[in-house]
C-alpha cells in the first residue's frame, strides 16, 4: 500500500470545479477522458505483461475511460475484453464506447474472468451502495490482479461513507489528483498502490499528501538556542514526558528542559523542579512548550494549561490538555501559534457532534480552536485554520504502540521551537515520525524512536 508523496487530494466537488476550469481553459472533457483512458492502458499493459484482460465499464465517464484504455490496448495487441453494466449514460462515455470495435459482454454470474481486471466501473459519481446482485458477480471474479479506475468502485471518492469494495484493487490510478477515500480508513487499505494520472488538470494545493521526509542541517552559524529551546512540562507520569522531552532533542531542538521531573532520559535534558515552570514560561529563549503527554484532567493540568497559554508561548498541547486548553484557544482566535495531538478518542473528546470525513472534521477542528490539529491514527491527518490539509496515509503500522503519541508531541516541539509556521511544523514532526518507525519496524518500542543507535544508522 502506498500513495505519491506530496501530490494533491479532491473532494468530487472540487474535482467537478476543477474538470470545470480545465474545459474552460480550452481542454475539453473528452481530451481529459482520452488522457485518462491513455494512463490506465499503460499501466494495464504492465500489470497483465500479455496475459488477458478484462474491463469492466460502467454507465458513467468512468465507463467511458475504460472503453478509451479498451480501444487503445487493442490498438497495442493486448488480448482485451470488456463487459459492460449497462449502456452508457453520458455523451462522452456513448462517444467512448463507439470507438470501441470489439465485442460488449453482459457484467452477469457467467462473465469469464481475466488475469487482469481493469474495474472501470464507478468512480467520484457513486451515489449509493452497489446493488447486491453486482456485489455477488463482482465477487466471483475476486483473486485476479485488479487495476481500478479512479477508485475502486463501492468506494465513496470524498471519504465520508465507509462502503467496502467488492473487488479491492492491488493498483489504483487516480485521475487528476487523488481522493479522500484513497488516505483514509476503512478504504484506503482497498486501493493498494494509489498512482497518479495528472491528465493535466490543475487540482491546486490546499490538499496533499505528506511529502516526503527531507532532514535541514543546522546552519553553519547555529548554537543551541537557535535551533529552538523546548519546554516540556510533566504530569503524574513522568516517563511519557521524559519520552517527549528525548524526541524534541532528536528531532533537532538545541535545548530542551523537563519541568516538574528527575526523569531525564539523558544527560543532555535540563530536568529542574516543577516550581520553576512560572519562571520557565518567561524565558524569552523558549521557543515552544508541550503540556499533555502523562497528565491525566486535574486542576493541575488545567492550571499549567492556562499558564503557557497565558505566557503566548507556541504551545503543543496533546492528550487531555487539548480539551482543557479548547475554550480559551478559540477565544485566543489563533493569537498563540498551537499544536494539538489529539488520537480518535481525546478528539472525539474535545470535539464532540462533528461530522462528514476525517479530514472534514480535523478541519473543522482546526477552524474551532484556530490551531494545527494532527487528528493522529493509522490515516493521520494535519488540518490548519486557512483550510490546508496534510494526509499522511499509510504511516507505519509499528506506531502502533505505548509511548509513540509522546514522541511525536516532542517531535511537534522541536519543529516548533525553530520559529515559523506551526503547520509545516507538524506536517516535518509528522514525517520525522514515520521515517523513524520504518526505519525500525519489527519490535519497535517508543524508546526506540530517540534512541542513539537509530542516530548513526541515520547519519550514515
Ligand atoms: N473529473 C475529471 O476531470 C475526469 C473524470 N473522469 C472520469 O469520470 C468519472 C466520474 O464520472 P461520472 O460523474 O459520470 O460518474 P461515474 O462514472 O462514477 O458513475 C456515475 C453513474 O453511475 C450511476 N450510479 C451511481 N451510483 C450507482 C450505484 N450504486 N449503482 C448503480 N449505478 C450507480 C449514476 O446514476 C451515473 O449513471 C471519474 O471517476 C473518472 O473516472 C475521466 O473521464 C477524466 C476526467
Ligand atoms: N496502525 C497505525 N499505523 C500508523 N501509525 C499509527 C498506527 N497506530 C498508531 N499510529 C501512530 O502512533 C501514534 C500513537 O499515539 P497515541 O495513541 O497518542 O499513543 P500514546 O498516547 O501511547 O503515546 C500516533 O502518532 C499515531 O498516528
Ligand atoms: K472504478
Amino acid at each position: 500500500m502506498s500513495v505519491p508523496a506530496n501530490v494533491p487530494i479532491l473532494t468530487s466537488e472540487a474535482m467537478r470545479a476543477a474538470e470545470a476550469a480545465c474545459a474552460a481553459s480550452g481542454v475539453s472533457l473528452s481530451e481529459l477522458m482520452d488522457r485518462a483512458g491513455a494512463a490506465i492502458a499503460d499501466i494495464a499493459w504492465r500489470m497483465a505483461a500479455g496475459s488477458p484482460i478484462l474491463i469492466l465499464c460502467g454507465p458513467g465517464n468512468n465507463g467511458g475511460d475504460g472503453y478509451v484504455a479498451a480501444r487503445l490496448l487493442a490498438e497495442r495487441g493486448a488480448e482485451v475484453r470488456v463487459a459492460a453494466l449497462a449502456d452508457p449514460a453520458t455523451e462522452l462515455a456513448r462517444a467512448a464506447r463507439a470507438l470501441w470495435t470489439g465485442a460488449v459482454e453482459p457484467l452477469d454470474r457467467d462473465l469469464a474472468p481475466a488475469a487482469l481486471i481493469v474495474d472501470a466501473l464507478f468512480g467520484v459519481g457513486l451515489s449509493r451502495p452497489l446493488p447486491y446482485e453486482l456485489i455477488e458477480n463482482l465477487q466471483s471474479l475476486a483473486g485476479r490482479r485488479v487495476l481500478a479506475v479512479d477508485v475502486p468502485s463501492g468506494v465513496a471518492s470524498d471519504g465520508v461513507r465507509d462502503w467496502s469494495p467488492p473487488l479491492p484493487a492491488d493498483v489504483t490510478v487516480a485521475l487528476g489528483a487523488l481522493k479522500p477515500a484513497h488516505v483514509l480508513l476503512p478504504t484506503a487499505p482497498h486501493c493498494g498502490q494509489v498512482l497518479l494520472a495528472r491528465i493535466g488538470i490543475d487540482a491546486g494545493g490546499t490538499m496533499r499528501t505528506l511529502p516526503s521526509v527531507s532532514s535541514t542541517k543546522p546552519d553553519v552559524a547555529a548554537h543551541k538556542f537557535s535551533r529552538g529551546m523546548v519546554l516540556v512540562r510533566a504530569g503524574p507520569m513522568p516517563g511519557a514526558a521524559g519520552l517527549a522531552s528525548a524526541a524534541a532533542l532528536r528531532a533537532g531542538a538545541g535545548y530542551v528542559v523537563l519541568s516538574g521531573s528527575d526523569h531525564a532520559p539523558f544527560s543532555a535534558i535540563i530536568a529542574e523542579d516543577g516550581a520553576g515552570y512560572a519562571d520557565r514560561l518567561g524565558d524569552a529563549r523558549i521557543g515552544a512548550v508541550i503540556v499533555g503527554p502523562g497528565y491525566p484532567v486535574s486542576d493541575a493540568l488545567d492550571d499549567d494549561v492556562m499558564a503557557a497559554l497565558d505566557a503566548g508561548k507556541p504551545l503543543v498541547l496533546d492528550a487531555a490538555a487539548i480539551a482543557a486548553a479548547l475554550p480559551r484557544l478559540h477565544q485566543l482566535d489563533g493569537a498563540v501559534p498551537a499544536i494539538l495531538t489529539p488520537h480518535e478518542g481525546e478528539f472525539a473528546r474535545a470535539f464532540p457532534g462533528l461530522s462528514g470525513s476525517k479530514i472534514d472534521r480535523a478541519l473543522a477542528a482546526a477552524a474551532f480552536a484556530q490551531a494545527v490539529v494532527v487528528y493522529k491514527g493509522a490515516d493521520t491527518i494535519i488540518a490548519a485554520p486557512d483550510g490546508r490539509v496534510v494526509a499522511a496515509w499509510p504511516g507505519s503500522p509499528w506506531l502502533a504502540t505505548a509511548g509513540t503519541g509522546d514522541v511525536l508531541a516532542g517531535a511537534c516541539g522541536a519543529m516548533l521551537a525553530r520559529g515559523g509556521d506551526a503547520f509545516d511544523a507538524a506536517v516535518a514532526a509528522v514525517g520525522w515520525h514515520i521515517a523513524r518507525a520504518a526505519r525500525i519496524g519489527p519490535g519497535l518500542v517508543a524508546d526506540d524512536l530517540v534512541a542513539d543507535d537509530l542516530v548513526r544508522e541515520c547519519n550514515d
